[in-house]
């Protein structure tokens, strides 16, 4: 099967330009409807999704992210590998606005979203130690480094419910526990992509310095949008140079995202609920 590369465009992102072929397409999924319709069309060949996560005009908000029913409906699109967009804040000095960086971990602290597409009557646990596609986020970073971005490769997203800012000791606390940058987002959407069996990979687009910094008092959203704006140009200049690594054929990928639901599902086969295995079938029918 030919990769297809769906991007979640975050603050700031809300098109892409340059698709041939261009259409925005109305999904409904088993968890309701997507954050917005989705754009469709061809980039250098490779079939490509566009999905704005707050959805065109920012209506929604990080917590009320349809993350299962965007994931969904990608995967219903033939999506094989998602390419998330996030605007982020840097917990580190040298992690500068205007920077970019390729997630490799994540801390979840989100506690107000639903999770997982498993539930009662149909429970399954994957594993998420390495939650992003090691093959996709390295192919996301030489496209960075082919528009000459400034790109830093790997680093751990904490995943904060919002909508407000950290407070400052929460900023601290982050930083001293390694962590790199800070967004409202990440989670749980990598958690969703890999139940799904999607290639993810996350491009942190570097906004400010979150409150920590001694030159930063307090994080605003003017700031915030007027980097990512900038960014965006940037990132929609990456995404133009993906396509044409990505093509072909999808190949089994070292971090094994294929096969997250060999062995993750718990409840014995006469034991599952029938509504469940049928919401289930796009994301997950094959560990069914
Ligand atoms: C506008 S600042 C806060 C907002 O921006 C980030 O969104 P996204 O990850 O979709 O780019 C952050 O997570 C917050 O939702
Ligand atoms: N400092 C920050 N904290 C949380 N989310 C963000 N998105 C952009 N900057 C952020």
């Amino acid at each position: 099967m030919d990769r297809m590369i769906g991007v979640i465009g975050g603050s700031g992102l809300y098109d892409i330009a340059g698709l041939e072929e261009p259409a925005w397409v109305s999904l409904e999924t088993p968890w309701g409807a997507p954050s917005d319709q989705i754009l469709t069309g061809r980039l250098s060949g490779v079939k490509m999704a566009f999905l704005p996560r707050h959805g065109r005009g920012h209506v929604h908000t990080p917590s009320s992210v349809p993350y299962r029913a965007n994931i969904d409906a990608l995967k219903q699109l033939g999506v094989t590998d998602v390419v998330a967009v996030s605007a982020v804040g840097s917990l580190k000095e040298a992690y500068a606005p205007g920077d970019f960086l390729i997630v490799d971990q994540y801390i979840d602290r989100t506690f107000a979203r639903e999770k997982s597409f498993f539930g009662p009557g149909l429970v399954g646990h994957v594993s998420v130690a390495h939650p992003v596609c090691a093959d996709l986020a390295a192919l996301c970073a030489q496209a960075a480094k082919s528009t000459g971005l400034t790109v830093h490769e790997g680093g751990t997203y904490v995943a904060m419910e919002g909508p407000q800012f950290s407070t400052k000791a929460e900023s601290e606390l982050y930083r001293s526990w390694g962590a790199d940058v800070i967004g409202m987002t990440g989670m749980p959407e990598a958690k969703l992509a890999r139940e799904a069996e999607l290639h993810y990979a996350c491009i942190a687009m570097i906004t400010d310095y979150d409150c920590w910094h001694p030159d930063h008092d307090a994080v605003d959203v003017a700031q915030v949008i007027a980097v990512a704006q900038k960014n965006a140009a940037k990132a929609r200049d990456l995404l133009s140079a993906l396509p044409e690594l990505i093509a072909g054929p999808q190949e089994t990928c070292a971090t094994g995202c294929g096969a997250a639901l060999d062995c993750a599902v718990m409840t014995a086969p006469g034991k599952r609920d029938p509504e469940m295995i049928h919401r289930l079938q796009t994301v997950a029918g094959r560990g069914l």
